[in-house]
This record gives C-alpha cells, sequence and structure tokens, in this order.
C-alpha cells in the first residue's frame, strides 16, 4: 500500500511524456525476455526458462519479469501453478512440451556452448563411446552413457520407445573436450513420451546451475571414443592426445643449388662476364614477332582477295554456297555451274577435261617412264597435299586415282591419259610418309629426276597445304626446277578447311617468297577438292596448255 503511494506520488511529479517512455521501455522488457528461451546474465550464469519464466541471478529482477510477463493480472504463485499445468494438464497428460524451443534451436549456454538437436544423436555412434569418463588435452572428462556403447542405434530406439535417451550437449569450439557432464544420460523413465523426458531431463540439467558443459562429437572426439573402444585405457587416450603432431617438413633452401631456378634469376651460370652481356643486349632487343602474328600482318593484294571471293574460296557455310546459286547436294558443288536449273551437274567447261581418265603407265625408276608422247602436266608436292584428288577433281572421275588419308599412298609415278590430247601424272609425296628412309629417299630422287629432265613435260602443278604452306622441301624442288627451267604453277589445296582471309594471306605470302623466280607461272591457283571452288579456273588455266602447245 505504501509502495503504491510513494508510486503514485512520484508520477504526479514526472511528466507526463517520461511516464509514457517509461511504459514503453517496460513493455520492449518484457518483449525481448519472453522471445528468448535462455539467455545469459550480465554476470554470466546460466539462466532457464522455468514455466514461461526466466530464472535469473537477480531475484528482485525475476520477481519484476513475472510481473512484467503476465501484465500483472496473476502474482507470482499464480503463474508458478500455471506454468505446472502447462506441462501437465488436468488428465495428466502432456500437452504442451514448452522444452522443444529449447531442443529445437540452438540453446546457447555459458561459455558460448550450444545445445544443438542435431548433435544431440550420433549418426553412427554405435560402439564409439565408452562409460568411463574420458579425459581431454586441459583435463577435462568426457562421459559417455555406459549403456549406449551402441549408443546410435539405442538413442534412436529410445525416442520412439521412452525407454532410454542420451542428451549430447555440443560444444561450440571444435574438439574441445569440456568438463563433467558434457554428456547427460537420462535413464528410463515410465512418464510421458520420449520427447517430452529429454526435453524435461534437458531443462532440469540446466536449471540445477551447475556449469553444464558440453561436448560436440566432432571428430577428435569421435576419434578417441574409437581409439577406447579398441582397448585403450583412458590414460592411453591422454598420451593418444599428447602425441606429437605431424612434422612438418622442412624444406632447406642451399643457396648455391640452381636446379630450381629460372636460368634469368640473376645466377652467373656460366660466369664469365662478356655472355652476359651478350644476353642483355639481346633482351634489349626488340621482341620477335612469332610466326603467327608474321601471317597475320599479311595484306593480301586486292586481285587475291577477288580471286577468292570470286571462286567462293575458304569455308564457307552451305548456306552462303546455296545462296550464289550452287547445287549443295553435289559432291563437289563449286565446280558446278551457279544457278543451274538441272538437278544434273552442267558439263565440263573445258573439253580436254571431259575426256576419259586413263591409266597407262607406273614408274619406279627413270628408266620406266613412258615415251613422252603427249604434253605432260604432273602433279607434285608433299605427302597427303591432295595430289591424287586434285586429278579427280579436274575430271570429275572419282576413283579412277586412288586416294588415302594416310600420307604415301602414291609410290610411283603415275601416267594417266586424258584422251589424245594431254597426259596427267600423278607423282609420289615427299616429307613425312608411312615408309622407310630408304623408300622415301628413293622417290625423292625419281621425283627431281622427272621434274629436270622429262621432256614433254609442260608444266608442274606444286601443290601446298594451304594450312601448312611452303616448307623446306618445297623450295628444294622450287629451286631445282628454277635451275632446270621447268613451268611450275602453285596451288594451294585445302583451301575449305581455313577462313578466306587467311587462303589470301598464305596466297600473298607465297606469292612475295617467289617474286625473284622466274619459272614460276602466275597466277597461284587455289582450289578445293572438297567442295570443287577454284577447280573451274585451274581447269581453265591448264587447258591452254594444250591450246599452245607443240608437239
Ligand atoms: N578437306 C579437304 N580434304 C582434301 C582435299 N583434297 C584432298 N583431301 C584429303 O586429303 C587426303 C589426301 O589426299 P590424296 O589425294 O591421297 O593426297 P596425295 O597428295 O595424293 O597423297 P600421297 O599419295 O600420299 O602423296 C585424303 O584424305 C583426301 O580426302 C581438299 O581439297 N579438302
Ligand atoms: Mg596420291
Amino acid at each position: 500500500m505504501m509502495r503504491k503511494i510513494l508510486v503514485s506520488a512520484a508520477l504526479f511529479k514526472m511528466p507526463s511524456e517520461d511516464i509514457l517512455r517509461q511504459k514503453l521501455k517496460k513493455k520492449t522488457k518484457h518483449v525481448v525476455s519472453t522471445s528468448r528461451s535462455s539467455v545469459r546474465t550480465e554476470k554470466g550464469e546460466i539462466s532457464s526458462e522455468k514455466n514461461g519464466v526466466l530464472n535469473r541471478g537477480n531475484e528482485s529482477r525475476e520477481k519484476f519479469k513475472k510481473k512484467v510477463v503476465f501484465k500483472g493480472k496473476q502474482s507470482g504463485e499464480e503463474v508458478e501453478e500455471r506454468g505446472k499445468l502447462r506441462t501437465l494438464d488436468s488428465t495428466g497428460r502432456k500437452k504442451r512440451v514448452y522444452a522443444t524451443e529449447g531442443r529445437d534451436k540452438n540453446v546457447k549456454l555459458d561459455n558460448g556452448v550450444k545445445i544443438s538437436k542435431k548433435k544431440t544423436l550420433f549418426k553412427n555412434g554405435g560402439k564409439q563411446l565408452k562409460d568411463e569418463p574420458v579425459e581431454g588435452n586441459n583435463g577435462r572428462t568426457m562421459w559417455a552413457p555406459g549403456k549406449s556403447r551402441n549408443a546410435g542405434l539405442k538413442v534412436k530406439s529410445s525416442t520412439h520407445a521412452g525407454k532410454e535417451n542420451v542428451v549430447l550437449v555440443t560444444a561450440k569450439r571444435k574438439g574441445k573436450v569440456k568438463e563433467e557432464g558434457k554428456m547427460g544420460f537420462v535413464g528410463a523413465d515410465d512418464q510421458g513420451s520420449g520427447v517430452l523426458k529429454r526435453s524435461r531431463d534437458k531443462k532440469s540439467e540446466l536449471s540445477k546451475g551447475k556449469s553444464q558443459d558440453v561436448v560436440y562429437p566432432t571428430s577428435s572426439v569421435k576419434k578417441k571414443a574409437r581409439d577406447n573402444q579398441a582397448g585403450l585405457d583412458d590414460d592411453d587416450a591422454e598420451t593418444l592426445d599428447d602425441r606429437p603432431k605431424k612434422k612438418k617438413r622442412v624444406i632447406k633452401i642451399d643457396p648455391h643449388d640452381i636446379s630450381n631456378k629460372r636460368l634469368d634469376d640473376g645466377i652467373n651460370i656460366t660466369g664469365s662476364k662478356e655472355e652476359k652481356k651478350e644476353k642483355e643486349k639481346e633482351s634489349e632487343k626488340e621482341p620477335k614477332m612469332s610466326k603467327n602474328a608474321h601471317f597475320r600482318a599479311i595484306q593480301p593484294s586486292p586481285s587475291i582477295l577477288s580471286f577468292v571471293e570470286k571462286n567462293l574460296l575458304g569455308r564457307r557455310r552451305l548456306i552462303d554456297l546455296r545462296r550464289a546459286g550452287y547445287n549443295i547436294d553435289l559432291s563437289a558443288p563449286l565446280d558446278n555451274i551457279p544457278f543451274c536449273s538441272s538437278s544434273e551437274r552442267e558439263k565440263i567447261e573445258e573439253n580436254v577435261f571431259r575426256n576419259k581418265l586413263e591409266f597407262f603407265a607406273a614408274a619406279k625408276v627413270s628408266s620406266s617412264f613412258p615415251p613422252p608422247n603427249l604434253p605432260e602436266i604432273a602433279f607434285a608436292g608433299r605427302s597427303n597435299v591432295g595430289k591424287s584428288s586434285l586429278l579427280n577433281a579436274l575430271t570429275r572421275q572419282w576413283g579412277v586415282v586412288r586416294t588415302s588419308d594416310k600420307p604415301g599412298l602414291t609410290q610411283t609415278i603415275n601416267f594417266f591419259k586424258l584422251g589424245t590430247k594431254l597426259c596427267l601424272v600423278d607423282l609420289p609425296g615427299y616429307g613425312f610418309a608411312y615408309a622407310k628412309e630408304e623408300v622415301k629417299e628413293s622417290w625423292e630422287e625419281l621425283v627431281k629426276e622427272y621434274v629436270s629432265t622429262r621432256v614433254g613435260l609442260k608444266r608442274v602443278c606444286l601443290l601446298i597445304d594451304t594450312k601448312w604452306g611452303m616448307k623446306p622441301r618445297d623450295l628444294e624442288l622450287i629451286e631445282l626446277m628454277e635451275r632446270s627451267k621447268t613451268k611450275y604453277q602453285i596451288v594451294l589445296t585445302k583451301t575449305d578447311v581455313i577462313f578466306p582471309i587467311d587462303v589470301a594471306r598464305r596466297a600473298m605470302q607465297i606469292e612475295e617468297k617467289l617474286l625473284q623466280n622466274k619459272s614460276v607461272v602466275k597466277p597461284l591457283m587455289m582450289v578445293s577438292s572438297k567442295s570443287g571452288a577454284g577447280i573451274r579456273s585451274l581447269r581453265t588455266a591448264l587447258a591452254n596448255i594444250t591450246r599452245f602447245a607443240k608437239r
């Protein structure tokens, strides 16, 4: 009564705004306190929820809290009574499990310890734990339930049958073994379900106010438990814990060892100053352009670019070829006349190439060469460059000359009659081929002899793969033909595999290289036996030979 009077007297003195503020403060405190299942007190003591009210170390605060929670409608005793009724109703059945919050959520305890629902059960905890206390690093002990040697299984069954429950309290920090009571083993109880029992047990443990330390079933703890299971006693566990950690590999660096150092790390390997200076000079020079960069820098001449476009050379989409009017269903569509209405391939534009292609002689040595009765056009080049394929493409007689993707198929000089006016000669390739070195050398010698001495040889088509360009062996043959004054024409093959601009660049590169050569016939030709691009142009160029050739 006196208190009320005092309070009301104090209120009269307070300005209305202050009263409102105070009320608001109280309300917010209430909300915060009720929303938590358990909190840590300012003094670090464990506080736990009891009957919906927070127990704190400070008694006066507790009373205050109780009043706030129930807005003064009921006294503290009533609240307690009510709290009990909440857990057990009149029939004695557990309707509400008010500790579920504490069970479900991670309940923060002293020393930053958490109770985690997930950690309460071992996943495969069978035979992992021993009932003896296990000494940790810091002298703390872990209690493992004696009955639950097959802990995981028993816990599982207990949740359903209500026989026993294991509450594993977890340490926040991994590997830290906490003091006694880390793992609470709760015996069987007839009353209530397993869930309720566990929660209530947990609560009772907490409310005792003991610093209930917790075990986190970390890998180290599990390992220890496993070791125990293997027959080690506690001391062994201790000694195991104290066993020396894996030694770190110490890498000794020998200052004189240069085996693992880059040569330009400043170590003077040669020792001579002159060499060092030379190296410095070299590094001062401008960095060399890569071959690829050189190639990309080539500017093709307008005539080459227009030739590439006119003949649709280079890698093209089929739709582009169709738009250009070619029948893409044909094996070599670009060899056809564009915008041809007939589904059949049009006749070859050059009469001489309409003749039947006939093989009539093969030579492994020069003495086996047939008599030079007809003007001859020979096809030379590295192995697999596409010589035999080009012969077929020019005559459109696929299969007369054998081809293969394996380099070195043509091993003799093969002579083909094309009517009565022209002879086409397929030469064996040079360079890489699946053949013995001596055999390859003999081919090369034969080819060289043929191109330099053959009477009636009107032109050598020197085939060069557009992708790879000219190689030293090609240059060797060119030199020979220059010396023997044999007319030769460069033909770039397989243009369908690279971009049109690169075809043009390659053509430009070779033209520049052979600028001073006298026996080379211009223009440089570009073809694709596959798409037929450039074939018609080559036909025209070769047909002119027969026109002006003197027998
Ligand atoms: N993509 C593409 N492949 C081609 C072209 N020409 C030939 N080929 C392929 O290149 C491979 C070699 O062709 P061949 O005609 O046998 O070459 P070769 O120069 O006669 O070879 P050797 O007789 O070994 O000297 C074959 O798989 C052909 O299909 C072409 O224009 N484009
Ligand atoms: Mg061949």
